[in-house]
């Protein structure tokens, strides 16, 4: 028997195939609590209201989960074609209830705010990763996440972001520069990895005034390492317990539990707190001193996941978005063209690059921006939220304990919001110039596009993630031009799934230095 233990502790980690067989097996014996669960759920539809529509394709116990297919987001926009803008899905034990129409979410997410910005129950994030609700991305509204909140937003708020612009811009400089130095040398760069450092950078200066000067930094790799842990573990395969109570018994054998425990107390928190520690005595500005300069005085538990939450939700979601701007850039040549003479435009006049402050004097820029955003959002479902109490929505209800989750690719695609969705056309948002982070706190049907999520819950760095976006684009577009590798086009059709967020599939581009470049 201790052979056996042994055997399965050495797995790594649950693969989906992995769980398959046992899926199997579990669903014959429980078919027939399934019927019962089922058939008494689908009585519980409350008289004179309308019927959430469930997709046909769902098999006993499971519900929906495995009908899923390698990507979520595209079958569940398949669906609302069918279905309509609202549906629900049964994934195991756990209801969600997913949403494809604009004004519908706001109704939900900010008209019934009270009850549904919730967050979900989840193993990794909640029980291990957040310390049962520490930090902020992953905490339940009260006291708690309402002051720490507002201590992020003392430090990100679009007047505190301008005190971050200079190093902001010299980051995008470097950037430009090592993009440069290494389309030179080889033929053609995966942008990725210098968005990466890129991202990480910023954000770790932002935080804890801590900057990387190389890549092979251990304590760069380390944080990289640490934060691609997290993301694997928050993996759906690695929460099946919280779908399928049933199959709990599941990590008797593999133990992935004892291996989340293990990682938050050897890896996670130590680096964190070390971390954590360094920015109160740093000579530099950074979000954590500020904490305390601003009146907040944040226990040092919540100060470990808080720093994560914001390092790990500002490194990817920057780095994608940027990923997909440079890919749509090379299969749109000539919208680089009218960019560039725009950026050119404001040099000849002002002999220099534009700041973020001056975002209005490069309409177009602005407008290809929030174009690049709609047209291939950065996250599947934003970050899906919970519903503390039965919610009547348009005739619906959404039943109390469910999970509301919007899907960004039908969002942004919705005829009524954006004419002609599936062409990628700028000019659509030259009178709405708003910045990103005032058009997601609008009015819904004034909003540029959704990506920022909605209400209470609604992302707290949404300034400063536009002006690392706009600062990095200007830099690569007023020096470079993008070309394809030997005519092979980055595929902008088929996103990949990396972790919430929806990545362009790998591409490799050449940054080219433009000829006719004034700076
Ligand atoms: C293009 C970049 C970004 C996108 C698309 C994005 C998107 C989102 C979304 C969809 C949410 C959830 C909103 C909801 O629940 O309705 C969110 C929350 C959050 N984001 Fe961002 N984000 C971006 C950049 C950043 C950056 C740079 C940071 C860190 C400085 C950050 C930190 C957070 C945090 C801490 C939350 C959780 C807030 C809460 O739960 O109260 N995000 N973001």
């Amino acid at each position: 028997m201790d052979h056996a233990i042994k055997y399965f502790e050495s797995i790594p980690r649950l693969e989906r195939n992995q769980v398959l067989p046992i899926v199997a097996i579990s669903t014959a014996l429980l078919y027939t609590s399934y019927r019962l669960l089922y058939s008494s759920s689908k009585t519980k539809q409350v008289q004179g209201h309308k019927s959430i529509p469930v997709p046909d394709c769902t098999y006993p116990y499971v519900g929906h989960m495995f009908s899923l297919g390698a990507l979520p987001s595209r079958t569940i926009a398949a669906w609302h074609k069918e279905l309509g803008p609202i549906i629900k899905l049964h994934m195991g034990a756990i209801t969600w209830v997913t949403i494809s129409d604009p004004v519908l979410a706001h109704k939900i997410f900010v008209t019934h705010g009270a009850e549904t910005s919730y967050r979900p129950h989840s193993t990794f994030a909640y029980d291990y990763y957040s310390d049962r609700g520490k930090g902020i991305g992953f905490a339940q509204p009260g006291a708690g996440w309402k002051e720490i909140r507002s201590a992020v937003m003392s430090v990100l708020g679009p007047k505190q972001v301008e005190k971050y612009m200079d190093l902001i811009q010299q980051q995008a400089g470097d950037l430009v520069l090592r993009m440069l130095d290494s389309s030179q040398k080889e033929d053609g760069i995966n942008p990725h990895y210098y968005f990466s450092m890129y991202s990480l950078n910023v954000i770790s200066s932002v935080c804890m005034g801590k900057q990387f000067d190389s890549v092979n930094d251990p304590a760069f790799i380390q944080l990289v390492d640490t934060l691609a842990d997290a993301m694997k573990f928050a993996g759906l395969e690695n929460d099946l317990p919280n779908f399928l109570p049933a199959i709990s018994f599941i990590d008797y054998f593999t133990g992935i539990k004892g291996k989340m425990r293990d990682f938050i107390k050897h890896k996670r928190d130590p680096i964190s707190t070390e971390f954590v520690r360094e920015a109160y005595v740093s000579s530099r500005p950074n979000m954590i001193k500020s904490f305390k300069e601003n009146g907040y005085d944040i226990p040092e538990e919540d100060m470990i996941v808080l720093l994560f939450d914001l390092l790990g939700g500002g490194t990817d979601t920057i780095l994608i978005t940027l990923c997909w701007n440079i890919a749509i850039m090379c299969n749109y040549p000539q919208v680089q063209n009218i960019a560039s003479d725009e950026i050119d435009a404001f040099i000849k006049l002002n002999g220099r690059i534009p700041q973020f402050r001056e975002r209005e004097q490069v309409p177009y820029c602005i407008s290809v921006l929030k174009e690049c955003m709609r047209f291939k959002p950065t996250t599947a479902f934003g970050i899906p939220h919970a519903v503390y109490d039965d919610v009547e929505v348009d005739g619906y209800i959404i039943p109390k304990g469910s999970t509301v989750v919007p899907s960004m690719e039908s969002m942004h695609v919705d005829p009524d919001f954006y004419p002609e969705p599936y062409q990628f056309l700028p000019e659509r948002f030259m009178n709405n110039l708003k910045t990103m982070d005032a058009s997601s706190h609008g009015k819904v049907t004034e909003r540029d596009h959704f990506n920022f999520g909605w209400g209470r819950r609604v992302c707290p760095a949404a300034h400063l993630a536009e002006a690392e976006i706009f600062t990095a684009f200007i830099q690569i577009f007023s020096r470079c031009k993008v070309e394809p590798v030997l005519n092979q086009m980055p595929d902008i059709d088929t996103p990949v799934s990396a972790g919430i967020n929806l990545s362009p599939s790998p591409y490799k581009v050449k940054f080219i230095p433009r000829v006719d470049a004034l700076i």
